[in-house]
């Protein structure tokens, strides 16, 4: 699958992380943001530190998916054509996500270090609209968990608005993944920020610090189970 997707590897991560600063245009993004927020409001699950969106539905508690289309706001031009082009599902289960979670993290929220679970094909596609953040990654086998927001983690990658982060294999199975809880990212730099050379914009962070607003992710993923409605509804009546 990577060959051709060595200009965009970030090579000081282990296997394998990819970034693209300019992934969707501004248009795309002010048009998402706007699909995002006219959501109706019964969409947002609120939970204390971030509120989310769910596409096409929650998983059951078995962790399937109910087959359903995504809305086509999600599917075009993020997955069709763009993910598509890149080959990233091609070797998933499915071909190509069937699952969007939408978070939304205001100045000073975020998401405790954690795993994504085997419900998914080890590959997320993250979309970053709003406002740029760093995602820490922590290496499970060195127990870099942080206890109560302490602990570095082994490294960080700066996520600026309308980018794509890929995380995938080890980086998906060894290592949790986590957002501070911050109003400002400090100490960024080409030796604390690891796709530091493939930003669009260095300068903006030359300072070495930024103040946090409201960003928006899209994190797209390939839902290994998913049941058909008819068959859940038969089983549930048997
Ligand atoms: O917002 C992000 O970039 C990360 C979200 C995340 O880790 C998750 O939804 O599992
Ligand atoms: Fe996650």
């Amino acid at each position: 699958m990577t060959d051709h997707l060595d200009a965009i590897r970030i090579e000081k991560l282990p296997e394998d992380a990819f970034y693209i600063a300019d992934f969707i245009t501004e248009e795309e993004e002010t048009w998402l943001l706007q699909r995002i927020t006219s959501a109706p409001r019964t969409r947002w699950t609120h939970l204390t530190h971030r509120r989310l969106q769910t596409w096409p539905s929650k998983l059951t508690q078995n962790n399937a998916l109910i087959s359903s289309p995504l809305p086509s706001w999600l599917e075009s031009p993020v997955i069709h054509p763009r993910l598509e082009r890149l080959g990233f599902f091609a070797d998933a289960p499915h071909g190509a996500p069937n699952h969007v979670l939408v978070n939304e993290y205001r100045s000073g929220q975020g998401i405790m270090p954690h795993e994504d679970g085997a419900a998914y094909y080890p590959l997320v596609a993250t979309v970053s609209l709003g406002s740029p953040i760093v995602l820490d990654l922590y290496e499970r086998s060195r127990n870099e968990q942080p206890v109560e927001g302490g602990g570095r983690p082994r490294f960080r990658i700066l996520q600026e608005r309308r980018s794509l982060l890929v995380t995938t294999k080890r980086l998906y199975t060894d290592f949790l993944h986590g957002i501070a809880e911050t109003r400002i990212d400090a100490d960024l730099n080409a030796t604390t920020i690891c796709n530091w050379d493939m930003l669009r914009d260095r300068d903006a962070f030359e300072q070495g610090w930024y103040e946090r607003e409201t960003r928006i992710s899209l994190t797209y993923r390939d839902v290994l189970k998913v049941v058909k409605l008819g068959n859940t509804m038969r089983f549930l009546s048997r």
